[in-house]
């Protein structure tokens, strides 16, 4: 099954419930063009370096970006030309966007109002939501007595309290310190779990887009480059944005049998027995690196490199080598010492066939 063929597990269903678009939207030299399908209950995370155009889509969905062409359904309404305000859509900005005059509870209420709940209706649904989010006590207080957590969690009770067909989070978690990160990560796991509708979310943190979302469309440059489960992106990526973000080394070329042969570049021994265009990913941590040409290695891939850079990672050392191979290899302090690596040094590195990973292309 390829990568666009598991899209199709996030699909519309036949009556035309959940999201179906294409959004086409064209701003001065740079031009957005993704398909984007959900089905109710599903989370897309929308994920990709700067400027890729997460954020156009994101407001393109909201009506705050008018499309350049394409089309927009949601539950088989046609959304194209219904203003932003009348859309069933709920946004939640990483800024929050709260009113500062209003309490918390009115700017949750604010939200049912707009949608045409008298003023008590409104203010019940919001302490509803409130106490869903745990924020009952600050039920009185202005956004600017809130923390950054706080006001992001009534942030997410505005949009959910008008209980909209399509729930858009643009980077949501941004904004906040380590440790309330995790807190409100936590709590918006808990929320999108229960969420019926369908919800999209932006970010440029992998670890967010894993815990939150099903389903991930990666966008670079405008474009569609990889989408599936979180599972097969993290194991099969396509692009050296992916493989960065996932932590791997990924390398294109030509299988022939156990030997996949690189562009311009050395063989490397695989496990799997492939043939044609294949994507070949190991873990900087399969990596053993030596000063001298190792002897008697069982492994099968052997390299000579230079060290062109070293810096901590968690509690290891990351170290970027160039030569036959370019290739990140991760080693612990204590054996970064030992081998005395420093910019410049000549290493050989070790990859056991069974460490890497050979896929097609
Ligand atoms: N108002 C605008 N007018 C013209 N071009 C714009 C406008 N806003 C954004 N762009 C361009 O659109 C492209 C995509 O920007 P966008 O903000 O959607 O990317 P992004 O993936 O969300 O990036 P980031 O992660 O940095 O927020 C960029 O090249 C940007 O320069």
């Amino acid at each position: 099954m390829t990568d666009i063929d598991k899209a199709a597990v996030g699909a519309p269903t036949r009556t035309g419930e959940g999201l179906d678009a294409r959004l086409l939207v064209v701003r001065g030299s740079f031009r957005l063009d993704v398909m984007l399908s959900a089905a109710p209950g599903d989370v897309v995370a929308l994920l990709g370096p700067n400027g890729a155009g997460k954020t156009t889509a994101l407001r393109a969905l909201a009506g705050l970006v008018p499309l350049t062409g394409g089309h927009l359904r949601l539950d088989g309404e046609q959304l194209d030309a219904v203003p932003p305000e009348s859309r069933p859509v709920g946004v939640v900005f990483q800024d929050y966007l709260l009113f500062p005059h209003l309490t918390a509870l009115d700017n949750v209420a604010f939200g049912p109002r707009c949608h045409g709940a008298t003023k008590a209706e409104a203010r019940a649904e919001a302490a509803v939501w409130l106490e869903r989010m745990g924020l009952s006590d600050h039920a009185g207080v202005r956004p600017r007595r809130l923390s950054g957590g706080q006001a992001q969690r009534v942030a997410l009770a505005r949009a959910l309290a008008t209980h909209p067909r399509l729930l858009l989070l643009d980077e949501p978690l941004a904004a906040l310190d380590a440790r309330t990160r995790l807190d409100v990560r936590a709590r918006l796991r808990h929320h999108l779990a229960d969420f019926e509708a369908v919800a999209v979310l932006v970010t440029h943190d992998p670890l967010d887009a894993m815990v939150l979302a099903d389903h991930l469309v990666v966008i670079e440059d405008g474009r569609i480059v990889q989408e599936g489960t979180p599972a097969h992106i993290a194991r099969h990526p396509r692009t050296d944005y992916i493989a960065h973000l996932v932590g791997l080394n990924l390398y294109r070329g030509e299988a022939e049998g156990h030997t996949v042969r690189l562009d311009g570049g050395p063989g490397i021994t695989t496990e799997e027995d492939l043939t044609g265009p294949v994507f070949v990913a190991f873990p900087p941590g399969a990596v053993t690196l030596y000063r001298d040409r190792p002897t008697g290695t069982s492994a099968r891939n052997l390299w000579r490199c230079e060290v062109a850079g070293l810096e901590t990672h968690g509690d290891q050392i990351r170290a970027a080598l160039t030569g036959e191979l370019p290739l990140a290899a991760d080693l612990t302090t204590v054996a970064a010492a030992e081998l005395d690596l420093h910019p410049g040094a000549t290493v050989w590195a070790t990859v056991k066939a069974a460490q890497t990973h050979a896929y097609p292309a």
